[in-house]
């Protein structure tokens, strides 16, 4: 498979390694340097973009891989607030294009306990609920975008939880979303269910970049042929 890398940072060196090891080839390395390979003649030589860049970048980046009608696979996170107009465009042209606030197979597993967890504790108001995430200090978005995931998904299954705040909360309402920043943390979240007689806690910790990269990869082979708005959850088939 041919493919374009969108963001050549800290992701897009790790997909180059991982895709290159699988024999797939990496056609272009795009940054903020070289802009002008965003365009339909250089980017339709790819069979796929992967784009892995910055809150600011990923919506042009996303829509210049619709105008050469190139299938994009977007890990970028802190940009959700223009998602639900590029997979509308994504739909009314008939492209292919796959977000995930997390590739690794991992956690897309923890997002199944995380569900399954707070609908049984839909019922249980003796316990409260709050998130960490730990990341590396060069990471520009907070919460995280796997923790606005986890987030939906408590909020979505427990009603005495109605928004989260990116802070320490005292307004029992708010589901707190407490973010740290040490290096070299890959990425850490943790969900804890407290009450006066026991807590129940479940974390996913990241050891590298190597699952985020390789489930890329996955999800950019697995969108060969397609047309639609997919997650990583269609192709691990959750
Ligand atoms: N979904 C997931 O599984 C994961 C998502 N992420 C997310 O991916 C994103 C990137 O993370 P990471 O690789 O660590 O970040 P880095 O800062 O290491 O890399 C970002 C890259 O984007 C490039 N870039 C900036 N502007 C543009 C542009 N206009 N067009 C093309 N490239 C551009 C930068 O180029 P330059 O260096 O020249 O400025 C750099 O190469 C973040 O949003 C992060 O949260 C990260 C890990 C996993
Ligand atoms: O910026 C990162 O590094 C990561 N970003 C993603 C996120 O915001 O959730 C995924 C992973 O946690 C690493």
């Amino acid at each position: 498979m041919k493919i374009a890398l969108i963001g050549y940072g800290k992701m897009g060196q790790a997909i180059d390694a991982i895709a290159t090891a699988k024999g797939h080839e990496i056609v272009l390395r795009i940054d903020a340097n070289n802009q002008h390979l965003l365009e339909k003649e250089h980017l339709s030589q790819a069979d796929v973009a992967i784009e892995f860049t910055t809150p600011e970048t990923a919506y042009h980046n996303v829509l210049k891989c619709f105008e050469a009608h190139v299938p994009v696979v977007s890990g970028t996170t802190g940009w959700l607030d223009k998602l639900p107009e590029v997979q509308a465009l994504c739909i009314s042209q008939e492209q292919a294009f796959l977000h995930a606030t997390n590739f690794s197979i991992g956690v897309n597993i923890f997002f199944e306990v995380n569900k399954k967890l707070a609908a049984l504790m839909a019922g249980q108001s003796q316990y409260d609920v709050q998130m960490e995430e730990i990341h590396h200090t060069h990471k520009k978005d907070a919460p995280s975008g796997t923790a606005l995931t986890l987030a939906e998904q408590v909020l979505a299954s427990v009603p005495r939880k109605t928004a989260w705040s990116n802070d320490v909360s005292s307004e029992p309402a708010i589901l707190s979303i407490i973010s740290k920043r040490i290096d070299p943390a890959p990425g850490t979240h943790t969900i804890t269910y407290t009450s006066a007689i026991d807590d129940i806690t479940i974390t996913h910790t990241a050891h590298s970049r190597e699952g985020f990269a390789a489930g890329a990869v996955i999800a950019a082979v697995w969108l060969q042929g397609k047309t639609g708005v997919f997650t990583m959850r269609d192709v691990l088939n959750l």
